[in-house]
This record gives structure tokens, sequence and C-alpha cells, in this order.
């Protein structure tokens, strides 16, 4: 059995697997890390790999203590991925965006893939038929316009996400949801109608926190897999261990 877990700039996920098969899964803040780490542990006897992805700011060593009783694997630059990266900054690549175009070059070959992953940050992640890892856009996520409208103005307050009433806000607050919720699906709707305009044909994959949230008010017809981004990690992995 494998752990997996992906530490990003929000919460930390985690995964147990067997073979492909995700039993059972977790989420969890940077400060508990330890604490849940060693309760998998003790619930799954048989776990003899840990394999981590960060973006976030979590020291190695974290980790690095489960190494008397696990195997404990980083995924990094360093490692095979199963598509040719044409980033022009490949050592600045976030290792979560190349992990998902692993994930979706291996679950959906000889097809252009946009994988969208709706967390801190959204991103946009497109690899084409030809294995071709083209790059993307980064855009702050839906938490985060939140909290920067907040932190940057002096009169706006800071709202939980809320589903929009109407396009038009009646109120500072309906203004605010209208314009982070309603602003970030028609973004996400744009910037697909724009690939489509150069891609006749791709298929999009939509993952994060937000996920659910986004799912249903995308005009786009998408794969929504909250897990996506653990799935990729572990099929990174058995791609690891099947090409180093
Ligand atoms: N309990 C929660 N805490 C924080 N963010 C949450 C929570 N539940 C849902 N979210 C949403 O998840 C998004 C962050 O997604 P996540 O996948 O956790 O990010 P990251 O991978 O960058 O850590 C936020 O924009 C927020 O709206
Ligand atoms: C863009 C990101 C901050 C997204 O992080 P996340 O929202 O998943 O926490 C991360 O992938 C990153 O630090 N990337 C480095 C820059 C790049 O990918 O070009
Ligand atoms: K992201």
């Amino acid at each position: 059995m494998i752990l997996a877990i992906d530490v990003g700039n929000t919460r930390i996920k985690a995964a147990v697997f067997e073979g492909d098969i995700l039993v059972e899964n977790f989420v969890f803040v940077k400060n508990e890390l330890q604490k849940n780490i060693h309760n998998i542990l003790k619930k799954y006897k048989k776990i003899t790999d840990l394999v981590v992805s960060s973006v976030g700011d979590v020291e190695k060593q974290s980790f690095l203590e489960f190494e008397n009783d696990l195997k404990v694997h980083f995924i990094s630059h360093e490692n095979p991925f199963p598509f040719i990266n044409c980033y022009a900054t490949p050592k600045t690549l976030g290792v979560d965006r190349m992990i998902l175009a692993a994930g979706a070059t291996i679950q959906f070959p000889n097809q252009n893939r946009l994988v969208i992953d709706a967390g801190t940050c959204v991103t946009f992640d497109f690899t084409d038929e030809n294995n071709n890892y083209l790059g993307g856009a980064i855009t702050p996520g839906l938490r985060l316009r939140y909290e920067s409208l907040h932190n940057y103005t002096a009169k706006l307050p800071l709202l939980p996400l809320e589903d929009p009433k109407d396009l038009i806000g009646k109120s500072t607050s309906e203004s605010i949801h209208s314009g982070v919720a309603n602003g970030l699906v028609y973004e996400i709707d744009g910037f697909i109608d724009e690939y489509r305009a150069r891609y006749s044909n791709f298929i999009i994959i939509l993952t994060g926190g937000d996920t659910e949230f986004l799912a249903k008010r995308l005009k786009n017809t998408i794969f929504a897999n909250s897990n996506f981004l653990l799935e990729s990690l572990n099929q990174t992995f058995q791609y690891k261990i099947k090409n180093d």
C-alpha cells in the first residue's frame, strides 16, 4: 500500500492506494501533518511507501521522520514524466502541475488534454495528443480572490464563498459574490473557448478544492474529479518505478 500526500498552498491532501484503487482520502492543515500521518499509518499497517508532492512550505524533515518505518519518495523535476516538457522554464514549473499533466497523459492517451486545478491558485495545464506539455496559466483561486478584495481595500469585508444570487449584485456582498464567483466561472469558460479555437478537440479535467462549486456552474462539459491530483501522484510514482 502507498500513502500519497499532496502539499498545496492551502491544505494537505492525502490518500491511501492499493494498486490503482483509492482506499481512503484525507484533508488536513499543515500543523496537523505528523499527527495525521501517524493515524493513517496506524489504521493501514500495510503501507510501505510514502509518496510526497509539495508546492507548499512544509519542511522535508516532517516526512523524513517516517523513514524508519517506510520508504519516503519526493516527486520532483528529476523524476521521469510521461510527457515532453516544452515549458521555457521547466525548473520553475510547479511539481503539482507536472503531476496533473502526467495523470492526464496516462489516463487519457492519444488526445489533447486540459487540466484545470481550482486550488489556492487556479492553474491550467495543456498536454497535446503527441504528449507535449505546452504550459497553461496561473490565476488567483476563489478563496484568494475573496481575501485579496478584503486585504487590499479599506472598505470591502471578507466574505465566505457563497452562491451569487444574480449577475447584478444589489449590495456590497452581492457585488462581491457576483464578481468573484461568477467572475471565475466566466473566466474558466472563456479560457476553454479560447483553447477550443486553437484545438478543436480536447478533454477537460477539473480538480482542486473548488471542483464541486465550479463544476455545476461551467457551461462546458468537463470531467470533475476532486481526487485527480492524488490519483495522478500515485500514477506518477508507478511510472517512476517502471522507468527509473
Ligand atoms: N475547509 C476548507 N478550507 C480551505 N479552503 C477550502 C475548504 N473547503 C473548500 N475550500 C476551497 O478550496 C480552495 C483551495 O483548494 P485546495 O485544493 O485545498 O488548494 P491547494 O491545493 O492550493 O492547497 C479554496 O479556494 C476554497 O474555496
Ligand atoms: C501555481 C502554484 C502556486 C499552484 O499552487 P496551488 O494552487 O496548487 O497550491 C504552484 O503550481 C507553483 O508554485 N508553481 C510554480 C510556478 C509555475 O508553475 O510556473
Ligand atoms: K492549483
